[in-house]
């Protein structure tokens, strides 16, 4: 334990925060599993829907109704307004690793991204979840008739919510695909067995980054315990109180 603590604290010297996109359709899941990675890895969970919401319901925000006109007709809020959100988000938390839902959704928000933030942040990976539509609508009328409030939960904001998703959202996944980014989970069974994925794709990621520590600190000398021994102790319990 002591060594991975210390192997950790060592990288975080000069180490930018690490950041995992969470991408997929309206539905597919992205926030039920990103609530089950966060306890079980430690991540911080900033899901660019939900600090659009929040900025459209503070009374007088000079940008309400712009984000409410974009959520009710599944378009995409210029970047500068989201990627602020999110600056000022990860800022505030004092964290160093977060699972960002939902965002770059089209070509303006990475664009927008890789201009103001990607050379601030480690990007570790793309979780992307692939789910059916139909199933994808299903979820989210059940989760409006359940109450949800949301103004994009019915039929008509869904179709269009899809149109958006599959012709500007899709090409992004593509574009991280192509640097061989993209963890892909198949999202349409229950949130126990995708998650039972999510985990394998994490623990592979944890794992790997960890090894490259534990390499790097025997190449400056510094090595007292075998990577056997490191990876034999550890599980993800271990992993998130350490990592
Ligand atoms: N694997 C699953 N099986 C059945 N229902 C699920 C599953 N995952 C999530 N749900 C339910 O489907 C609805 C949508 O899930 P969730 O909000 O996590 O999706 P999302 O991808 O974040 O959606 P959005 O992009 O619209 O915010 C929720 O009501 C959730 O409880
Ligand atoms: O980066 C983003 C994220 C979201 N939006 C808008 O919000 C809604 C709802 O997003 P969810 O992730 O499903 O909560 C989405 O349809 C967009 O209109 C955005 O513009 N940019």
């Amino acid at each position: 334990m002591l060594l991975i603590t210390t192997l950790r604290r060592l990288s975080m010297a000069n180490v930018k925060p690490s950041i995992v996109f969470v991408l997929g359709g309206p539905g597919s899941g992205k926030g039920t599993q990103c609530a089950k990675i966060i306890k079980e890895f430690g991540y911080v969970h900033l899901s660019a829907g939900d600090l659009l919401r929040t900025e459209r319901d503070i009374p007088g925000s000079r940008y309400g109704d712009l984000i409410e006109k974009h959520i009710r007709n599944g378009t995409i809020v210029p970047v500068e307004i989201t990627c602020n959100l999110l600056h000022a988000a990860m800022n505030n938390s004092r964290k160093d690793r977060f699972l960002i839902d939902g965002f770059p959704r089209n070509q303006d928000n990475l664009e927008g991204w890789n201009r103001e933030m990607a050379a601030k942040v480690n990007l570790q990976f793309v979780l992307f979840f692939d789910c059916n539509e139909q199933v994808c609508i299903d979820r989210c009328l059940k989760r409006g008739s359940s109450g949800s409030g949301r103004s994009d939960d019915n039929e008509e904001s869904l179709k269009k919510r899809f149109i958006t998703y599959f012709k500007d959202t899709l090409p992004i996944v593509d574009h991280y695909q192509k640097q061989n980014l993209v963890r892909k989970i198949d999202a349409n069974s229950s949130e126990d067995t995708v998650f039972e994925e999510v985990k394998k794709c994490f623990k592979e990621v944890m794992y790997s980054t960890l090894h490259m520590l534990w390499k790097q600190s025997v190449v400056t000398g510094w090595k007292t315990t075998s990577w056997q021994q490191i990876h034999k102790n550890s599980s993800s319990t271990f992993l998130k109180k350490t990592w």
